[in-house]
């Protein structure tokens, strides 16, 4: 595991996935996985096993929708204030809104996925469920994004499984702990345009507010551009989180901070304004996929994380937590 300081920022640290097959594999990536989610509640992979080819298609695809006319993209425009589908314009997302800071909204355009049909144990019309697997809304003549995003979709899904196997195992759990508590989950998939405008910011509006995941974890590939991604220490200090291409950044969410009574971090992130003359070389795409648990699943402490016998947070259902924070910053105002 490498943990280089840098000159424009640090690289969390950076686990090589590609042992994974092998159960003495597993085990080392799960030793250097507990370390980094207890530090910093980041880190990157690499041997991940999702083809370049894909990652190609899905950032050329991506790019290209935020460039189509803003009319063809409103065609995608979510119908629903609860649904985490389809297009959300500048103006509809704030995430710091998330940990209860009033802010302008985040400068950057979303677009988001979830799963294409209900899960089959699923009943569609349980409307705790209904909510968390909405139809997809797709742009009208843009046939390509769906087959590409259904495609990385299915991908990351299948990593998540096996970062999920990792975690269990990181946490002296048996593999297969999580397998019963993910396999309905209403994960999502997003791109996140940071466009460049001439509008200056207005006090504290970020390309993305300081806020914390709502799932288990998350899996984001983004590049390094003026403007990026900044993490919290557990000093209070915000510092740069720098990417390497076609790697992913993995962070703790709040689930795992929960289930595992705050050793794990869900650490506070945010994405800063680029600097002014940065201008013509700051447009950044971020393509992240939102692992959660299943919306019926109780997250509660693992015992074995129960250390002086004292739960810090009640008991809370999966679905539950995370349409309260959606709800909380994708209002539209
Ligand atoms: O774009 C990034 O680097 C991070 C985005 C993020 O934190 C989020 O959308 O939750
Ligand atoms: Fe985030």
């Amino acid at each position: 595991m490498r943990c280089n300081r840098m000159e424009m920022g640090i690289m969390v640290p950076v686990v090589d996935m590609s042992g994974y097959a092998s159960p003495g594999g597993r085990a080392a990536i799960a030793r250097q996985v507990a370390r980094a989610a207890q530090d910093i509640g980041f880190f990157t992979i690499t041997g991940h096993g999702v083809p370049a080819a894909l990652i190609e298609d899905m950032r050329a695809v991506s790019k290209a929708f935020f460039g189509l006319p803003a009319a063809q993209k409103a065609t995608a425009h979510r119908r629903h204030p609860d649904h985490n589908r389809g297009f959300f314009p500048y103006g509809e997302v704030a995430l710091a809104k998330s940990t209860g800071h009033a802010t302008p909204p985040d400068r950057k355009e979303v677009f988001s996925m979830g799963l294409q049909r209900p899960p089959e144990d699923v009943d569609p019309s349980n409307p705790d469920a209904a909510i968390h697997f909405a139809p997809n809304y797709w742009p009208e003549g843009f046939p390509r994004m769906q087959e590409v995003w259904a495609r990385y979709f299915d991908e990351l899904l299948a990593l998540a499984d096996r970062l999920m196997r990792v975690f269990a195992l990181a946490l002296d759990l048996p593999e297969d702990f999580f397998v019963k508590r993910i396999d309905h989950s209403p994960s999502s998939l997003a791109a996140v345009d940071y466009f460049e405008t001439s509008h200056a910011a207005q006090e504290q509006q970020l390309r993305a507010g300081a806020h914390t995941d709502y799932g288990t974890l998350t899996i984001l590939l983004s590049e390094n551009k003026p403007g990026g991604l900044q993490v919290r220490t557990r000093a209070g200090e915000w510092i740069d989180v720098l990417t390497v291409p076609d790697a992913f950044v993995i962070n703790i969410g709040d689930l795992m901070q929960r289930w595992t009574n705050d050793k794990w971090l869900s650490n506070l992130h945010r994405v800063a304004n680029p600097p002014a003359d940065a201008s013509g070389n700051s447009r950044r795409l971020s393509i992240v996929f939102f692992h959660n648990a299943n919306f019926d699943a109780l997250i509660e402490c693992i015992p074995s994380c129960l250390d002086d016998g004292t739960a810090k947070y009640p008991p809370i259902l999966a679905g539950e937590h995370r349409l309260e924070k959606f709800r909380r910053a994708n209002r539209v105002s």
